[in-house]
C-alpha cells in the first residue's frame, strides 16, 4: 500500500458561487459497472466512468483477475470481461469501502483464494458485516479479528443461496450478498431494514439477470450476465456540495445526475430548510439558488438517503437560522472517519456551535464562519464540505489539512471551486498523512 504524499488546500474566502458545473461520473454506479462488465462473457462499453482514485482501485483490482479494461480515444473504456478464475495478487482497494465490499462478494463466488486490502483508514472499517453472510453461504473469510477488518483472506467458490436479513441499512453488504448470489446454487434474498440505494438491482436487471424487488426484499437468481454498454451518469453525492454553495452564496446549476431511489433525497432536505431548488428529473439537473435557510430535524428516515450527504448538510445547516438537529445516523461513525465526531469537529473549526451524539449532532446556525484550520481526518466528504463553507462563509484564509483525501472521489473539486467562486485556491505540499 502506497500512502498519498499530504496536501494542504488554501481557500480565500469568502465570495459568490455562481455556474454550471459538470461533476464526475457516479462513484457508486462506476465501481457496479466495472464489476458487472468485468463478470460478463463479452465486450462491454461503459462511457462517463468516474476517474477519482476509488474507482481506479476498482478497475486494477479487476485486472487482477485477467479482466481487460482499453481506454478509447472518446473517453469511453472497453471491457473484456469473462472473470473465471481466482487473482492472481492481493487486491489493493485503497480508501473504498464500496470496492472492498463489492469485490468480496466476487471472491466469495470464484472458486480460489482472494486477499483483500486498503489504506489505513479502510482497514479501520468494519468488514464483519459482509464476513457473516458470505461465510453462511459457504465462502471462508479471515481476516484481521476474525474477519472483522482488513486485510480479508477469501476462499469462494461452491456457495449456497441463502435469506439475509440485514441488521444494517447498506447498499454495500446488500450488493456483496446479491454478487455473490450470481454463483450460488439456489436463489439469494437480502432483506433490508429500510430500502438503500438500487444500481446493483438495476444494473443485474440490465445484464438480464433475474432479479426481483419487493418493498425491502430483494432476490436474485445465479446465472451469467450479459456484456452492456451503460453510460454512467453524473454523481449527486457530489453535486449536493454545489447546491449547498449555491444556497448559500449565488446559484449553481449542475446537470447530467443520477436522481433514482436513494440518491436525490438530500433535495428535499434542502427544501425543507427552505432553500430554492428546482429538479428537472428528464435531464438529471439541480439547481439551487441562494436563500434564507432555516434548522431542520433530520431523522433515522432520512438517513439512508441521505447518507454521503451529511457533511456538507450540516454546513448548510451550520448557515441555517436556528438549530438544526440531526438523529439515527449512527452509520456515519463507520465511514472513511468518523464522521459524526469529525463533521463536528470541522464546523467548530469554523467558530460554529456543533455538539456530537451518539447518534448524531445538534448544530446551532450562525450568518458568518470564522476563517479556519480543518484537518480532514483523510475523509474526502469533510475537506469537500470545508472548502464550501471556507468559499461561502468565512471571511480571510482557511486552510484544509489532509486534501490529497478528495483525489478519491473528485480530483478536480479544487480546479471547480476556482472557476465557480473566482476566489484564491491553492494547493501547497501539506503535513504528511
Ligand atoms: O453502495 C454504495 O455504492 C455505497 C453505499 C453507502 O455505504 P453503505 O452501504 O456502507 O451504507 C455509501 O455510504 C457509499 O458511499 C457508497
Ligand atoms: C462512504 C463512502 O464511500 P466508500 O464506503 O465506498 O468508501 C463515501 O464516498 O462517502
Amino acid at each position: 500500500m502506497v500512502e498519498r504524499a499530504g496536501v494542504r488546500l488554501s481557500v480565500r474566502g469568502a465570495g459568490e458561487v455562481i455556474g454550471r458545473v459538470q461533476v464526475p461520473g457516479d462513484k457508486s454506479i462506476s465501481h457496479r459497472a466495472l464489476i458487472l462488465a468485468a463478470l460478463a462473457e463479452g465486450h462491454s462499453t461503459l462511457t462517463g466512468v468516474s476517474r477519482c482514485e476509488d474507482v481506479a482501485h476498482t478497475r486494477a483490482a479487476l485486472t487482477r483477475f485477467g479482466v481487460e479494461f482499453t481506454d478509447l480515444d472518446s473517453g469511453a473504456v472497453r471491457v473484456r470481461g469473462g472473470l473465471r478464475n481466482e487473482p492472481d495478487d492481493v487486491l489493493d482497494c485503497g480508501n473504498s469501502g464500496t470496492g472492498m465490499r463489492l469485490l468480496s462478494g466476487v471472491c466469495a463466488g470464484v472458486d480460489g483464494v482472494s486477499v483483500l486490502t486498503g489504506d489505513k483508514y479502510l482497514r479501520r472499517r468494519p468488514m464483519d458485516r459482509i464476513a457473516i453472510p458470505l461465510r453462511q453461504m459457504g465462502a471462508r473469510v479471515d481476516g484481521r479479528h476474525d474477519g472483522g477488518f482488513a486485510p480479508l483472506v477469501i476462499r469462494g467458490g461452491q456457495v449456497e443461496g441463502i435469506t439475509y436479513r440485514s441488521p444494517v441499512a447498506s447498499a454495500q453488504i446488500k450488493s456483496c450478498v446479491l454478487l455473490a448470489g450470481l454463483y450460488a446454487a439456489g436463489r439469494t434474498t437480502v432483506i433490508e431494514p429500510k430500502t438503500t440505494r438500487r444500481h446493483t438491482e438495476e444494473m443485474l436487471q440490465a445484464a438480464g439477470v433475474k432479479i426481483r424487488v419487493e418493498g425491502t426484499a430483494v432476490t436474485v437468481h445465479p446465472g451469467p450476465l450479459a456484456p452492456v454498454d451503460h453510460h454512467v451518469p453524473n454523481d449527486p453525492s457530489q453535486a449536493a456540495f454545489w447546491a449547498v454553495a449555491g444556497l448559500l452564496a449565488g446559484e449553481i446549476e449542475a446537470p447530467g445526475l443520477y436522481l433514482g431511489h436513494g440518491r436525490a433525497d438530500f433535495v428535499g432536505v434542502l427544501e425543507r430548510m427552505g432553500g430554492d431548488i428546482e429538479v428537472d428529473r428528464a435531464s438529471g439537473t439541480v439547481v439551487a439558488r441562494a436563500s434564507h435557510l432555516r434548522g431542520v430535524e433530520i431523522d433515522a428516515g432520512d438517513v439512508p438517503g441521505i447518507l454521503d450527504e451529511i457533511p456538507v448538510l450540516a454546513v448548510a445547516a451550520a448557515a441555517a437560522a436556528g438549530t438544526t438537529v440531526i438523529s439515527g445516523a449512527k452509520e456515519l461513525r463507520a465511514k472513511e472517519s468518523d464522521r459524526i465526531a469529525t463533521t463536528a469537529a470541522m464546523l467548530r473549526a469554523f467558530g460554529v456551535q456543533a455538539e456530537e451524539r451518539p447518534d448524531g449532532m445538534v448544530i446551532h446556525g450562525r450568518p458568518e464562519f470564522s476563517a479556519a484550520w480543518v484537518d480532514s481526518h483523510g475523509d474526502h466528504r469533510i475537506a469537500m464540505a470545508a472548502a464550501v463553507a471556507a468559499a461561502c462563509r468565512a471571511q480571510g484564509e482557511s486552510l484544509i489539512e489532509g486534501w490529497e483525501a478528495v483525489a478519491t472521489s473528485y480530483p478536480g473539486f479544487a480546479t471547480d471551486l476556482e472557476n465557480l467562486s473566482g476566489l484564491r485556491v491553492s494547493e501547497t505540499p501539506g503535513a504528511p498523512d
